[in-house]
Protein backbone atom coordinates (compact mmCIF):
# COMPACT_ATOMS: atom_id res chain seq x y z
CA UNK A 1 0.00 0.00 0.00
CA UNK A 2 1.68 3.75 -1.05
CA UNK A 3 1.63 5.98 2.03
CA UNK A 4 -0.25 9.17 1.52
CA UNK A 5 2.57 11.50 1.44
CA UNK A 6 5.77 10.27 0.14
CA UNK A 7 8.66 9.58 2.16
CA UNK A 8 10.80 12.30 1.40
CA UNK A 9 7.67 14.75 1.59
CA UNK A 10 6.95 13.05 4.87
CA UNK A 11 10.68 13.38 6.29
CA UNK A 12 10.96 16.99 5.88
CA UNK A 13 7.60 17.18 7.24
CA UNK A 14 9.01 15.69 10.59
CA UNK A 15 12.41 17.41 10.49
CA UNK A 16 10.72 20.64 10.77
CA UNK A 17 8.40 19.84 13.55
CA UNK A 18 11.40 18.48 15.27
CA UNK A 19 12.93 21.79 14.41
CA UNK A 20 9.99 23.76 15.45
CA UNK A 21 9.65 22.01 19.01
CA UNK A 22 13.05 22.20 19.58
CA UNK A 23 14.36 25.51 18.49
CA UNK A 24 11.18 27.20 18.90
CA UNK A 25 8.53 25.71 21.24
CA UNK A 26 11.00 24.37 23.75
CA UNK A 27 13.03 27.34 24.82
CA UNK A 28 9.99 29.42 24.52
CA UNK A 29 7.48 27.62 26.73
CA UNK A 30 9.29 24.42 28.58
CA UNK A 31 12.48 25.23 29.24
CA UNK A 32 12.90 25.75 32.47
CA UNK A 33 14.84 28.78 31.91
CA UNK A 34 11.53 29.77 29.84
CA UNK A 35 10.06 31.16 33.47
CA UNK A 36 13.52 33.42 33.82
CA UNK A 37 12.47 36.93 32.54
CA UNK A 38 14.17 37.41 28.89
CA UNK A 39 16.47 40.45 28.36
CA UNK A 40 15.67 40.84 25.01
CA UNK A 41 12.57 39.18 22.54
CA UNK A 42 15.00 37.18 21.03
CA UNK A 43 17.47 35.97 24.17
CA UNK A 44 14.40 33.06 24.26
CA UNK A 45 15.57 31.22 20.93
CA UNK A 46 18.68 33.07 20.09
CA UNK A 47 22.19 34.18 21.35
CA UNK A 48 22.94 36.15 18.41
CA UNK A 49 21.82 39.11 20.10
CA UNK A 50 23.82 39.19 23.21
CA UNK A 51 26.46 37.87 20.28
CA UNK A 52 26.30 41.19 18.58
CA UNK A 53 26.13 43.43 21.77
CA UNK A 54 29.71 41.35 23.01
CA UNK A 55 30.82 41.87 19.00
CA UNK A 56 29.60 45.89 19.25
CA UNK A 57 31.26 46.46 23.11
CA UNK A 58 27.88 47.14 24.72
CA UNK A 59 27.54 43.85 26.98
CA UNK A 60 28.15 45.28 30.17
CA UNK A 61 25.76 47.81 29.70
CA UNK A 62 22.94 45.76 28.15
CA UNK A 63 22.88 43.60 31.29
CA UNK A 64 23.19 46.00 33.51
CA UNK A 65 20.07 47.49 32.00
CA UNK A 66 18.56 44.33 31.48
CA UNK A 67 18.81 43.73 35.64
CA UNK A 68 17.30 47.09 36.20
CA UNK A 69 14.68 46.17 34.29
CA UNK A 70 14.16 42.89 35.08
CA UNK A 71 15.66 41.74 38.32
CA UNK A 72 17.94 39.84 39.80
CA UNK A 73 18.29 37.16 37.77
CA UNK A 74 17.79 37.65 33.76
CA UNK A 75 17.69 35.26 30.74
CA UNK A 76 20.63 36.14 27.93
CA UNK A 77 20.10 32.99 25.64
CA UNK A 78 18.83 29.65 25.36
CA UNK A 79 21.35 28.54 27.29
CA UNK A 80 22.69 31.54 29.02
CA UNK A 81 21.59 33.56 32.07
CA UNK A 82 22.78 36.57 34.37
CA UNK A 83 22.54 36.96 37.97
CA UNK A 84 22.84 40.62 40.31
CA UNK A 85 22.81 39.11 43.76
CA UNK A 86 24.42 37.88 46.63
CA UNK A 87 22.06 35.15 48.26
CA UNK A 88 20.95 32.60 44.99
CA UNK A 89 23.57 34.95 43.24
CA UNK A 90 27.01 34.92 43.56
CA UNK A 91 27.39 32.78 46.42
CA UNK A 92 25.60 30.21 44.51
CA UNK A 93 27.88 30.16 41.41
CA UNK A 94 31.17 31.48 42.54
CA UNK A 95 30.96 30.13 46.10
CA UNK A 96 29.40 26.94 45.00
CA UNK A 97 32.37 26.19 42.80
CA UNK A 98 30.95 25.77 39.34
CA UNK A 99 33.31 25.23 36.57
CA UNK A 100 34.51 27.81 34.36
CA UNK A 101 33.06 27.87 30.62
CA UNK A 102 35.61 27.65 28.04
CA UNK A 103 35.64 31.28 26.92
CA UNK A 104 38.37 31.10 29.43
CA UNK A 105 40.52 28.38 27.97
CA UNK A 106 39.38 30.14 24.17
CA UNK A 107 41.20 33.27 24.98
CA UNK A 108 44.02 33.49 28.02
CA UNK A 109 45.67 30.18 26.88
CA UNK A 110 49.90 31.62 26.17
CA UNK A 111 52.10 28.66 24.59
CA UNK A 112 50.01 26.28 24.14
CA UNK A 113 49.10 25.87 27.55
CA UNK A 114 46.17 26.67 29.92
CA UNK A 115 47.38 28.28 33.19
CA UNK A 116 45.14 28.64 36.42
CA UNK A 117 43.22 31.40 35.00
CA UNK A 118 42.10 28.88 31.82
CA UNK A 119 42.00 25.81 33.68
CA UNK A 120 38.20 24.54 33.48
CA UNK A 121 38.11 21.95 35.73
CA UNK A 122 38.84 22.24 39.62
CA UNK A 123 41.44 19.34 40.34
CA UNK A 124 44.38 20.50 37.83
CA UNK A 125 43.28 24.31 38.93
CA UNK A 126 43.81 23.09 42.68
CA UNK A 127 46.61 21.54 41.67
CA UNK A 128 48.30 24.59 40.69
CA UNK A 129 46.78 26.94 42.92
CA UNK A 130 48.71 25.19 46.01
CA UNK A 131 51.36 25.29 44.32
CA UNK A 132 52.17 29.37 44.85
CA UNK A 133 49.21 30.96 46.38
CA UNK A 134 51.22 30.78 50.06
CA UNK A 135 53.45 32.97 47.93
CA UNK A 136 50.60 35.58 46.98
CA UNK A 137 49.47 35.66 51.08
CA UNK A 138 49.30 38.91 53.05
CA UNK A 139 51.77 37.63 55.82
CA UNK A 140 54.06 36.14 53.13
CA UNK A 141 54.22 39.56 51.05
CA UNK A 142 54.45 41.51 53.82
CA UNK A 143 57.21 39.87 55.47
CA UNK A 144 58.80 39.63 52.41
CA UNK A 145 62.34 40.96 52.20
CA UNK A 146 62.41 40.32 48.52
CA UNK A 147 59.68 42.36 47.76
CA UNK A 148 60.80 45.08 50.60
CA UNK A 149 64.37 45.29 48.39
CA UNK A 150 62.41 45.50 45.00
CA UNK A 151 60.47 48.01 46.16
CA UNK A 152 62.58 50.17 47.53
CA UNK A 153 64.27 49.83 44.30
CA UNK A 154 61.57 50.84 42.19
CA UNK A 155 59.88 53.21 43.93
CA UNK A 156 63.66 55.26 45.09
CA UNK A 157 65.52 54.36 42.01
CA UNK A 158 62.98 54.77 38.96
CA UNK A 159 59.95 56.19 39.93
CA UNK A 160 60.61 58.92 42.30
CA UNK A 161 62.73 60.49 40.41
CA UNK A 162 61.12 59.99 37.40
CA UNK A 163 58.05 62.14 38.86
CA UNK A 164 60.41 64.82 40.06
CA UNK A 165 62.31 65.37 36.54
CA UNK A 166 58.01 65.50 35.26
CA UNK A 167 57.27 67.51 37.71
CA UNK A 168 60.20 70.15 37.93
CA UNK A 169 59.53 70.30 33.32
CA UNK A 170 55.82 71.85 34.50
CA UNK A 171 54.56 69.94 31.51
CA UNK A 172 51.56 67.98 31.01
CA UNK A 173 51.95 64.34 30.45
CA UNK A 174 49.93 60.79 30.08
CA UNK A 175 49.71 59.44 33.51
CA UNK A 176 48.76 56.13 32.37
CA UNK A 177 51.55 54.26 30.89
CA UNK A 178 53.67 55.09 33.50
CA UNK A 179 51.00 53.38 35.85
CA UNK A 180 50.62 50.70 33.76
CA UNK A 181 54.74 50.13 34.08
CA UNK A 182 55.20 50.60 37.49
CA UNK A 183 52.65 47.83 37.92
CA UNK A 184 54.30 46.00 35.14
CA UNK A 185 57.69 46.56 37.36
CA UNK A 186 56.32 45.18 40.59
CA UNK A 187 54.70 41.88 39.31
CA UNK A 188 57.38 40.83 37.42
CA UNK A 189 60.07 41.98 39.67
CA UNK A 190 58.01 39.76 42.57
CA UNK A 191 57.51 37.12 39.98
CA UNK A 192 60.88 37.07 38.50
CA UNK A 193 63.58 38.80 41.07
CA UNK A 194 64.85 42.77 40.34
CA UNK A 195 67.67 41.88 37.98
CA UNK A 196 65.23 39.05 35.74
CA UNK A 197 62.19 41.31 35.82
CA UNK A 198 61.22 44.62 33.65
CA UNK A 199 62.40 47.54 34.20
CA UNK A 200 59.47 49.49 31.57
CA UNK A 201 59.84 52.93 34.13
CA UNK A 202 63.06 53.49 32.86
CA UNK A 203 63.24 52.07 29.68
CA UNK A 204 60.91 53.91 27.65
CA UNK A 205 61.17 52.64 24.42
CA UNK A 206 60.32 49.22 25.37
CA UNK A 207 57.43 50.58 27.74
CA UNK A 208 56.17 52.01 24.43
CA UNK A 209 56.63 48.99 21.92
CA UNK A 210 55.20 46.71 25.19
CA UNK A 211 51.88 48.40 25.52
CA UNK A 212 51.36 48.78 22.02
CA UNK A 213 51.71 45.12 21.87
CA UNK A 214 49.73 44.67 24.47
CA UNK A 215 46.79 46.93 23.86
CA UNK A 216 46.52 46.64 20.08
CA UNK A 217 45.27 42.93 20.31
CA UNK A 218 42.07 44.46 22.33
CA UNK A 219 39.49 45.01 19.89
CA UNK A 220 39.98 41.36 18.20
CA UNK A 221 39.49 39.28 21.18
CA UNK A 222 35.93 38.63 20.93
CA UNK A 223 36.55 35.88 17.89
CA UNK A 224 38.18 33.31 19.70
CA UNK A 225 36.34 34.56 22.75
CA UNK A 226 32.75 33.87 22.23
CA UNK A 227 33.22 32.48 18.27
CA UNK A 228 35.88 30.54 18.25
CA UNK A 229 34.24 27.61 15.60
CA UNK A 230 33.21 30.54 13.60
CA UNK A 231 36.32 32.17 13.42
CA UNK A 232 37.75 28.57 12.59
CA UNK A 233 35.21 28.09 9.87
CA UNK A 234 35.93 31.36 8.15
CA UNK A 235 39.56 30.92 7.89
CA UNK A 236 38.80 27.77 6.88
CA UNK A 237 37.14 29.59 3.98
CA UNK A 238 39.82 31.90 3.51
CA UNK A 239 38.65 35.07 5.45
CA UNK A 240 40.73 36.16 8.48
CA UNK A 241 38.61 37.92 10.90
CA UNK A 242 41.72 38.34 13.19
CA UNK A 243 44.92 39.77 11.41
CA UNK A 244 48.28 37.88 11.29
CA UNK A 245 49.85 40.80 13.33
CA UNK A 246 47.88 39.75 16.62
CA UNK A 247 49.59 36.53 16.55
CA UNK A 248 52.61 38.31 15.94
CA UNK A 249 51.74 40.58 18.75
CA UNK A 250 51.13 36.87 21.09
CA UNK A 251 54.52 35.37 19.87
CA UNK A 252 56.31 38.82 20.74
CA UNK A 253 54.88 38.78 24.29
CA UNK A 254 55.32 35.31 24.91
CA UNK A 255 59.18 35.72 23.83
CA UNK A 256 59.43 38.48 26.19
CA UNK A 257 58.33 36.68 29.00
CA UNK A 258 60.59 33.80 28.53
CA UNK A 259 63.56 35.90 28.61
CA UNK A 260 62.10 36.76 32.35
CA UNK A 261 61.97 32.91 32.47
CA UNK A 262 64.89 32.16 31.45
CA UNK A 263 66.96 35.06 33.54
CA UNK A 264 64.71 33.67 36.69
CA UNK A 265 65.74 30.16 35.95
CA UNK A 266 69.90 31.26 35.76
CA UNK A 267 69.70 33.48 39.02
CA UNK A 268 67.66 29.78 40.31
CA UNK A 269 70.90 27.75 39.15
CA UNK A 270 73.75 30.32 40.25
CA UNK A 271 72.39 31.38 43.22
CA UNK A 272 71.12 34.47 44.66
CA UNK A 273 73.92 37.15 45.49
CA UNK A 274 71.28 40.04 46.49
CA UNK A 275 68.15 39.83 47.90
CA UNK A 276 66.37 42.17 45.99
CA UNK A 277 67.38 39.09 42.64
CA UNK A 278 64.97 36.59 44.43
CA UNK A 279 62.68 35.29 41.90
CA UNK A 280 59.74 34.53 44.33
CA UNK A 281 57.03 33.21 42.65
CA UNK A 282 59.05 31.48 39.89
CA UNK A 283 61.05 29.85 42.45
CA UNK A 284 58.04 28.76 44.21
CA UNK A 285 56.32 27.18 41.20
CA UNK A 286 59.02 25.55 39.53
CA UNK A 287 60.29 23.93 42.62
CA UNK A 288 56.40 22.90 43.10
CA UNK A 289 56.44 21.37 39.37
CA UNK A 290 60.03 19.25 39.87
CA UNK A 291 58.18 17.91 43.24
CA UNK A 292 54.91 17.39 41.51
CA UNK A 293 55.98 15.19 38.64
CA UNK A 294 58.78 13.13 40.88
CA UNK A 295 56.32 11.99 43.10
CA UNK A 296 54.14 9.19 42.63
CA UNK A 297 51.41 10.91 44.92
CA UNK A 298 47.49 9.47 43.38
CA UNK A 299 47.06 13.19 42.73
CA UNK A 300 49.48 13.61 39.95
CA UNK A 301 47.48 14.39 36.73
CA UNK A 302 49.88 14.10 34.19
CA UNK A 303 54.56 13.82 33.49
CA UNK A 304 55.10 16.76 31.55
CA UNK A 305 58.82 16.77 29.65
CA UNK A 306 61.15 19.37 31.23
CA UNK A 307 60.27 21.09 27.99
CA UNK A 308 56.49 20.83 28.71
CA UNK A 309 57.01 21.74 32.40
CA UNK A 310 58.89 24.71 30.82
CA UNK A 311 56.04 26.03 28.96
CA UNK A 312 53.39 25.52 31.44
CA UNK A 313 55.65 27.65 34.00
CA UNK A 314 56.04 30.32 31.10
CA UNK A 315 52.35 30.45 30.83
CA UNK A 316 51.20 30.51 34.19
CA UNK A 317 53.65 33.84 34.65
CA UNK A 318 52.54 35.60 31.78
CA UNK A 319 49.01 35.40 33.13
CA UNK A 320 50.33 36.74 36.25
CA UNK A 321 52.09 39.08 34.66
CA UNK A 322 48.97 39.90 32.36
CA UNK A 323 46.76 39.81 35.18
CA UNK A 324 48.86 41.68 37.51
CA UNK A 325 49.80 44.87 35.61
CA UNK A 326 47.18 45.72 33.84
CA UNK A 327 44.19 45.46 36.19
CA UNK A 328 46.40 47.61 38.85
CA UNK A 329 47.77 49.87 36.13
CA UNK A 330 43.37 50.95 35.56
CA UNK A 331 42.57 51.19 38.71
CA UNK A 332 45.41 53.41 39.81
CA UNK A 333 44.45 55.60 36.79
CA UNK A 334 40.83 55.95 38.10
CA UNK A 335 42.04 56.49 41.68
CA UNK A 336 44.23 59.56 40.25
CA UNK A 337 41.37 60.52 38.38
CA UNK A 338 39.16 60.92 41.65
CA UNK A 339 41.64 62.39 43.21
CA UNK A 340 42.64 65.34 40.90
CA UNK A 341 38.89 66.19 41.20
CA UNK A 342 38.99 66.92 45.10
CA UNK A 343 42.32 68.83 46.04
CA UNK A 344 41.16 68.72 49.61
CA UNK A 345 41.02 64.82 50.11
CA UNK A 346 44.73 65.28 48.20
CA UNK A 347 45.46 67.01 51.49
CA UNK A 348 43.71 65.00 53.85
CA UNK A 349 46.03 61.72 52.53
CA UNK A 350 48.89 63.91 52.52
CA UNK A 351 48.53 64.43 55.90
CA UNK A 352 47.73 60.74 56.75
CA UNK A 353 50.69 59.41 54.44
CA UNK A 354 53.38 61.83 56.45
CA UNK A 355 52.43 60.14 59.69
CA UNK A 356 53.71 57.15 58.37
CA UNK A 357 57.59 56.72 59.81
CA UNK A 358 59.85 57.10 57.33
CA UNK A 359 57.12 59.11 55.28
CA UNK A 360 58.16 57.92 51.32
CA UNK A 361 59.96 61.22 50.06
CA UNK A 362 62.57 61.12 47.08
CA UNK A 363 65.90 61.18 47.48
CA UNK A 364 68.56 59.30 49.73
CA UNK A 365 67.03 61.31 53.09
CA UNK A 366 64.51 58.50 53.15
CA UNK A 367 66.35 55.14 52.81
CA UNK A 368 64.36 52.82 53.99
CA UNK A 369 60.21 52.19 52.94
CA UNK A 370 57.77 52.34 55.92
CA UNK A 371 56.67 48.97 56.88
CA UNK A 372 53.90 47.57 54.47
CA UNK A 373 51.59 46.75 57.46
CA UNK A 374 51.64 50.79 58.77
CA UNK A 375 50.95 51.52 54.92
CA UNK A 376 47.87 48.89 54.93
CA UNK A 377 46.38 50.16 58.33
CA UNK A 378 46.02 53.56 57.37
CA UNK A 379 42.12 54.20 56.83
CA UNK A 380 41.92 56.89 54.12
CA UNK A 381 44.14 55.50 51.78
CA UNK A 382 42.10 52.37 52.09
CA UNK A 383 39.12 53.83 51.66
CA UNK A 384 40.43 55.43 48.48
CA UNK A 385 41.38 52.25 47.01
CA UNK A 386 38.25 50.32 48.32
CA UNK A 387 36.01 52.77 46.52
CA UNK A 388 38.04 53.27 43.50
CA UNK A 389 37.60 49.23 42.93
CA UNK A 390 33.82 49.32 42.89
CA UNK A 391 32.99 52.37 40.86
CA UNK A 392 36.04 51.53 38.31
CA UNK A 393 36.29 48.07 38.79
CA UNK A 394 39.03 47.26 36.48
CA UNK A 395 37.18 43.76 35.35
CA UNK A 396 33.82 44.68 35.84
CA UNK A 397 32.63 42.35 32.78
CA UNK A 398 31.05 39.37 33.18
CA UNK A 399 33.07 35.93 34.93
CA UNK A 400 31.27 33.21 33.11
CA UNK A 401 30.66 29.68 34.89
CA UNK A 402 28.41 26.89 33.70
CA UNK A 403 25.53 25.16 36.04
CA UNK A 404 26.63 21.44 37.33
CA UNK A 405 25.20 18.69 35.79
CA UNK A 406 22.82 18.40 38.72
CA UNK A 407 21.15 22.25 38.28
CA UNK A 408 20.96 24.46 40.59
CA UNK A 409 18.08 27.11 41.96
CA UNK A 410 19.27 31.14 41.12
CA UNK A 411 17.33 34.10 42.71
CA UNK A 412 17.15 35.48 45.93
CA UNK A 413 14.85 34.44 48.71
CA UNK A 414 11.07 33.90 47.33
CA UNK A 415 12.39 34.82 43.46
CA UNK A 416 14.44 31.31 42.75
CA UNK A 417 14.57 30.30 39.56
CA UNK A 418 15.20 26.23 38.37
CA UNK A 419 18.43 26.49 36.29
CA UNK A 420 19.54 22.71 34.35
CA UNK A 421 23.11 21.41 34.32
CA UNK A 422 25.22 22.73 31.59
CA UNK A 423 24.30 26.99 31.37
CA UNK A 424 26.31 29.65 31.11
CA UNK A 425 25.68 31.87 33.88
CA UNK A 426 27.92 34.77 35.41
CA UNK A 427 27.70 38.03 36.90
CA UNK A 428 29.66 41.30 36.49
CA UNK A 429 31.20 43.72 39.06
CA UNK A 430 29.72 46.69 37.17
CA UNK A 431 26.32 46.11 38.15
CA UNK A 432 27.03 44.48 41.96
CA UNK A 433 28.58 47.78 42.73
CA UNK A 434 25.88 49.76 41.21
CA UNK A 435 23.18 48.55 43.61
CA UNK A 436 21.41 51.53 44.94
CA UNK A 437 19.77 49.91 47.76
CA UNK A 438 23.62 48.70 49.08
CA UNK A 439 25.68 51.56 47.50
CA UNK A 440 24.23 55.05 48.24
CA UNK A 441 24.51 57.66 45.09
CA UNK A 442 26.41 54.47 43.34
CA UNK A 443 27.58 56.53 40.31
CA UNK A 444 29.39 58.90 42.88
CA UNK A 445 33.08 57.76 43.97
CA UNK A 446 32.64 58.86 47.66
CA UNK A 447 35.39 57.09 49.87
CA UNK A 448 33.73 58.44 53.06
CA UNK A 449 31.45 55.32 52.35
CA UNK A 450 33.66 52.85 54.00
CA UNK A 451 34.95 55.44 56.93
CA UNK A 452 33.45 55.70 60.16
CA UNK A 453 34.41 58.98 62.25
CA UNK A 454 35.20 57.62 66.27
CA UNK A 455 35.87 59.29 69.31
CA UNK A 456 39.54 58.89 70.34
CA UNK A 457 39.85 60.36 73.79
CA UNK A 458 41.76 63.18 74.86
CA UNK A 459 42.94 63.29 70.82
CA UNK A 460 39.37 63.99 69.45
CA UNK A 461 38.04 62.31 66.63
CA UNK A 462 39.60 59.73 64.28
CA UNK A 463 38.65 58.27 61.43
CA UNK A 464 38.23 53.98 61.18
CA UNK A 465 37.79 52.06 57.36
CA UNK A 466 35.00 49.78 57.95
CA UNK A 467 34.23 46.78 55.29
CA UNK A 468 31.31 45.15 56.74
CA UNK A 469 27.72 44.04 56.44
CA UNK A 470 26.14 44.57 52.51
CA UNK A 471 28.46 46.75 51.40
CA UNK A 472 31.28 44.15 52.05
CA UNK A 473 29.25 41.58 50.58
CA UNK A 474 28.45 43.35 47.29
CA UNK A 475 31.40 44.66 46.80
CA UNK A 476 33.10 41.79 44.33
CA UNK A 477 36.42 43.37 42.22
CA UNK A 478 38.21 40.40 42.47
CA UNK A 479 35.79 37.94 42.32
CA UNK A 480 34.95 35.24 44.94
CA UNK A 481 35.19 31.92 45.91
CA UNK A 482 37.92 29.24 44.37
CA UNK A 483 38.69 31.22 41.44
CA UNK A 484 38.58 34.47 43.13
CA UNK A 485 41.62 36.90 42.33
CA UNK A 486 44.96 35.00 43.51
CA UNK A 487 46.71 38.12 43.32
CA UNK A 488 44.22 40.37 45.55
CA UNK A 489 47.39 41.35 48.10
CA UNK A 490 49.70 41.96 45.65
CA UNK A 491 47.63 44.14 43.58
CA UNK A 492 46.91 46.20 47.50
CA UNK A 493 50.16 46.27 48.38
CA UNK A 494 51.64 47.63 45.02
CA UNK A 495 48.77 50.13 44.44
CA UNK A 496 49.01 51.23 47.89
CA UNK A 497 53.08 51.82 47.91
CA UNK A 498 52.31 53.72 44.32
CA UNK A 499 49.91 56.11 45.79
CA UNK A 500 51.27 56.55 48.87
CA UNK A 501 54.68 57.87 47.13
CA UNK A 502 52.21 60.01 44.94
CA UNK A 503 50.75 61.78 46.81
CA UNK A 504 53.18 62.13 50.55
CA UNK A 505 55.64 63.80 47.75
CA UNK A 506 52.94 65.74 44.71
CA UNK A 507 49.88 66.88 43.88
CA UNK A 508 48.15 65.99 40.91
CA UNK A 509 45.49 68.19 38.25
CA UNK A 510 44.04 66.96 35.64
CA UNK A 511 45.06 68.72 32.12
CA UNK A 512 42.90 66.34 29.70
CA UNK A 513 40.27 63.46 30.75
CA UNK A 514 38.90 63.36 27.30
CA UNK A 515 38.12 59.49 26.92
CA UNK A 516 38.24 58.35 30.34
CA UNK A 517 35.61 56.45 30.64
CA UNK A 518 35.63 52.58 31.06
CA UNK A 519 35.75 50.60 27.62
CA UNK A 520 32.89 48.06 27.78
CA UNK A 521 34.91 45.08 28.03
CA UNK A 522 35.37 41.81 30.48
CA UNK A 523 39.00 44.34 31.72
CA UNK A 524 38.36 47.94 31.09
CA UNK A 525 40.66 51.13 30.51
CA UNK A 526 39.83 53.93 29.76
CA UNK A 527 38.25 54.51 26.01
CA UNK A 528 40.82 57.30 25.52
CA UNK A 529 44.11 55.26 26.73
CA UNK A 530 44.70 58.17 28.40
CA UNK A 531 44.80 60.50 31.19
CA UNK A 532 46.87 64.43 30.75
CA UNK A 533 47.88 65.70 34.70
CA UNK A 534 50.02 67.75 35.77
CA UNK A 535 52.32 66.97 38.49
CA UNK A 536 53.60 69.84 41.54
CA UNK A 537 56.35 69.10 44.04
CA UNK A 538 54.70 69.61 47.88
C1 LIG B 1 43.52 45.70 40.89
C2 LIG B 1 44.10 44.58 40.53
C3 LIG B 1 43.38 43.28 40.23
C4 LIG B 1 42.05 43.05 40.01
C5 LIG B 1 40.89 44.06 40.03
C6 LIG B 1 41.90 41.63 39.76
C7 LIG B 1 40.69 40.99 39.56
C8 LIG B 1 40.54 39.64 39.35
C9 LIG B 1 39.28 38.96 39.17
C10 LIG B 1 37.91 39.64 39.19
C11 LIG B 1 39.54 37.65 38.98
C12 LIG B 1 38.51 36.55 38.71
C13 LIG B 1 38.24 36.57 37.22
C14 LIG B 1 37.34 35.51 36.68
O1 LIG B 1 37.16 34.45 37.28
O2 LIG B 1 36.81 35.77 35.57
C15 LIG B 1 40.97 37.47 39.03
C16 LIG B 1 41.62 36.27 38.87
C17 LIG B 1 42.98 36.13 38.87
N1 LIG B 1 43.92 37.11 39.12
FE1 LIG B 1 43.54 39.06 39.57
N2 LIG B 1 43.15 41.05 39.80
C18 LIG B 1 44.08 42.02 40.10
C19 LIG B 1 45.44 41.83 40.25
C20 LIG B 1 46.10 40.63 40.11
C21 LIG B 1 47.52 40.41 40.33
C22 LIG B 1 48.49 41.48 40.84
C23 LIG B 1 47.77 39.11 40.02
C24 LIG B 1 49.06 38.31 40.09
C25 LIG B 1 50.22 38.79 40.13
C26 LIG B 1 46.53 38.50 39.61
C27 LIG B 1 46.37 37.19 39.21
C28 LIG B 1 45.16 36.56 39.01
C29 LIG B 1 45.03 35.14 38.68
C30 LIG B 1 46.19 34.16 38.47
C31 LIG B 1 43.67 34.87 38.60
C32 LIG B 1 43.02 33.51 38.32
C33 LIG B 1 42.71 32.86 39.64
C34 LIG B 1 42.06 31.50 39.50
O3 LIG B 1 41.35 31.22 38.52
O4 LIG B 1 42.26 30.73 40.45
N3 LIG B 1 45.53 39.45 39.69
N4 LIG B 1 41.57 38.71 39.27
Amino acid sequence: MALPIPLPALSALLLTLLCIYKFLIYPLFLSPLSKIPAAHPLAAVSSLWIVYKRYSFCELATIHDAHQRLGEVVRLGPGEVSVNCVRGGIQTVYGGGFEKHDWYPNMFTNYGHTNMFSMITSKPHSIRKRMISATYSKTTLQSSAALAAQSHSILHSRFLPLLTRLASSNEPFNIFPLLSAITMDFVTCYLFGLSSGSNLLQKEEERNHFLHLYHCRRSYNFWPQEMPRMKAWLEWFGVKVVPSWVGDANEEIEKWTMGMVEGAERVRETGVEDVADSPTVYAQLAGSMVKASSSSSPSKVEDPTPETERLQIASELLDHLAAGFDTSGITLVYLIHCLSLRPKLQSALRAELLTLSPPILPSSSSPNLPSPKYIDALPLLNAIVQETLRLHAAIPGPQPRVTPASGCKLGGEGKEFWVPGGVRCSAQAWSLHRNGEVYADPGEWRPERWLVEEEDGELGKKVRFVCEGEMARWWWAFGSGGRMCVGSNLAIYQMKMIVAAIYTCFTTSIVDDEGIEQCDLYTAPPRGNKLMVKLEAV
